[in-house]
């Protein structure tokens, strides 16, 4: 079984102006520049009129840049979105897909977000998948729900590509406290053995994640993703460190 990297991203959604994401960009990009570990990718997803700042800005660094969102179609009369393609030439290497946002408040449906799975992978776009329970469930009821929207997600992808997989329960986000360690642990178990098939997807948590949560959920997953409680770059050092202190996972 392949140890799988480490990896942190950090959506940074709509919550910061232009000025303010420039400066918690530096901030982070100063950080990485002296505690970013070397077993750990670190990816930052701010919101796209951020995106050129933090290509300049984390230029020459380890720290990676993505995209909230994407539209299925290559170019075309499409008003108001934003391709793969473009993204790619803008310097991302990740995209989000599918968050629980994007399908509650703009109505994003399994097949829109199969579209964007595609266009993703066909551009050479990570995706960031998003799925996630709406409520606290039997760890096995939730692992066939997201499995089954994993399914559709991906069914016009190749299983050897790479995609990080954000298991992020609807529940946990945006709540005072990330699911309980002993949830995290079993879902995510049942996940990775679900996705043993794929060989290039890391495993990450997001909701409510911050400092302390990989010390207790240890190996169950890959890394994290972040939301508000990075908005401080002194948390998101400390998640960094002790993403490099847990043990490396084999799938
Ligand atoms: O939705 C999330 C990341 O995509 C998590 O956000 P919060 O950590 O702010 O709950």
């Amino acid at each position: 079984m392949p140890v799988r990297r480490r990896i942190v991203g950090v959506s940074l959604k709509m919550y910061m102006g232009l000025e303010r994401t420039q400066h918690w960009l530096h901030a982070v990009a100063d950080m990485a520049a002296s505690g970013l570990p070397a077993d750990v990718d670190l990816f930052v997803i701010p919101s796209f009129l951020s995106l050129s700042d933090a290509r300049t800005i984390f230029a020459g660094s380890r720290v990676a840049v993505g995209a909230q969102d994407v539209f299925w179609e290559d170019a075309g009369a499409y008003t108001g979105e934003i391709s793969a393609p473009m993204l790619a030439e803008a310097g991302c290497r990740f995209v989000e897909i599918g968050h629980a946002e994007r399908r509650r408040i703009f109505g994003e449906t399994e097949d829109m977000i199969s579209r964007k799975i595609d266009a993703a992978v066909r551009s050479g776009l990570v995706p960031v998948l998003c799925i996630g329970e709406a409520a606290k469930a039997a760890p096995e009821d939730v692992v066939l729900d997201c499995m089954a929207q994993f399914a559709t997600a991906t069914a016009g992808i190749e299983k050897t590509a790479t995609v990080v997989f954000a298991w992020e329960p609807i529940w946990a986000i945006g709540a005072a406290e990330p699911a309980s360690a002993d949830y995290i642990a079993a879902v995510a178990r049942g996940l990775r053995e679900a996705l043993a098939s794929w060989p290039n997807m890391r495993l990450i948590y997001g909701g409510s994640a911050g400092p302390g949560l990989l010390d207790q959920i240890g190996d169950a997953v890959d890394g994290l993703f972040l939301g508000r409680f990075a908005h401080d770059t002194d948390a998101l050092r400390r998640v960094l460190a002790e993403a490099s202190n847990s043990t490396a996972t084999s799938a």
